[in-house]
């Protein structure tokens, strides 16, 4: 259903993060953002990177990419055959660029998305759980219906993906292919408990479909591991670039032998070194799933007092800095306009 690219065991990187992706402060979700969240299993951070460190991002991993042109295009064979010829392949897709890559652990471990993560998950401390560089072709085909958590080897409910567009996403109505979410889907057990096919294409009329279209490079939408989600096929006249960072809430473990002959393994190029590692059922601690944030040297004595039973919470209070002022005039725009409705 996912095309999905294997990605060789390298020692991971430990670069500090390059000149410009700090991102050292977390983007503060709105209460609206946190209900929607919450009650629908989504919601938009528009300008959760500025364009200049979504550029600086898309060009490392555009680089990342044109190494490994040659191994991705040997798994898509391998998967897809002559459909991969065609496009018909949803798209090209590498797992896990944070062990090579400054630039993409720089986001990973970032206040900027892991304290935002916490935040929308309602817990202290998460821990990484993936990140994938999705490249949507022109003309490659639709992301087909599923929800992330089935493909997952975690007994969770606390797990979340932002979806980052580095490359600029139009409406579906203008070819665009963003992700379509079925609203409310994350918390629909009765769907769960009954479908013979949890994930088979979304029955008509019993979700609302939301999509955040169009996005501009840096914009994010973050969805819950059980929300039903897809994409349209690309029919924009340019390839669409997103990198997809997913976090699940520290103390969740891995699935028994038993439970993993449910699950989709259609991921496990990005799980299955480390879950070979760990007991089944065994609580999911290990360094390719490190506690992010990443632990830095605070930039002032005030963030250094910052109590941390504060981790996770909502930090309303917090003024803005230079690097930072994007977030907080579009957070206050945000916060405006849900005052007016
Ligand atoms: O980008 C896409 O088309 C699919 C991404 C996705 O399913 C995800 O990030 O969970
Ligand atoms: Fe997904």
């Amino acid at each position: 259903r996912r095309a999905s690219a294997l990605l060789p065991r390298l020692p991971i990187v430990t670069a500090p993060p390059p000149a410009g992706l700090e991102l050292l402060d977390a983007a503060r979700p709105s209460t609206r953002d946190l209900l929607a969240f919450e009650r629908d299993g989504h919601c938009a951070m528009r300008g959760l990177l500025s364009p200049a460190e979504a550029a600086l991002v898309l060009a490392e991993l555009r680089a990342e990419h044109a190494r490994r042109t040659d191994e991705m295009a040997a798994k898509l064979r391998a998967d897809h055959g002559e459909r991969f010829q065609k496009r018909e392949v949803p798209f090209e897709q590498l797992f896990n660029l944070w062990t090579c890559s400054a630039a993409a652990r720089a986001v990973v471990g970032s206040e900027r998305l892991a304290r935002t993560a916490a935040t929308l998950l309602g817990c202290e401390r998460v821990r990484l759980y993936q990140d994938t560089l999705l490249v949507k072709r022109r003309g490659h085909g639709a992301t087909h219906w599923h929800s992330d958590l089935h493909m997952a080897p975690l007994d969770t409910n606390a797990f979340v993906t932002c979806w980052l567009a580095l490359t600029p996403v139009p409406r579906q109505s203008e070819g665009g292919s963003s992700l379509v979410f079925a609203s409310g889907s994350h918390r629909d057990c009765a769907h769960l408990f009954w479908a013979a096919e949890p994930t088979a294409p979304v029955a008509p009329g019993r979700y609302s479909l939301r999509s955040h279209a169009p996005h501009a490079p840096g914009d994010a939408t973050w969805h819950h591991g059980w929300i039903l989600h897809a994409a349209p096929p690309n029919g924009a006249d340019a390839d669409r670039w997103s990198f997809a960072v997913t976090f699940f809430a520290d103390g969740a473990r891995t699935l028994s032998v038993q439970q993993r002959e449910r699950m989709d393994d259609e991921d496990s190029p990005s799980y299955r070194g480390w879950l070979a590692e760990l007991e089944p059922g065994a609580p999911a601690v290990h360094e390719r799933l490190p506690l992010v944030p990443r632990a830095a040297p605070r930039p002032s004595a005030a963030r250094a007092k910052r109590p941390t039973r504060d981790a996770g919470a909502p930090r309303a209070n917090r003024p803005a800095d230079g690097a930072l002022a994007h977030v907080e005039r579009r957070a206050e725009a945000r916060r405006r306009s849900a005052g007016r409705e």
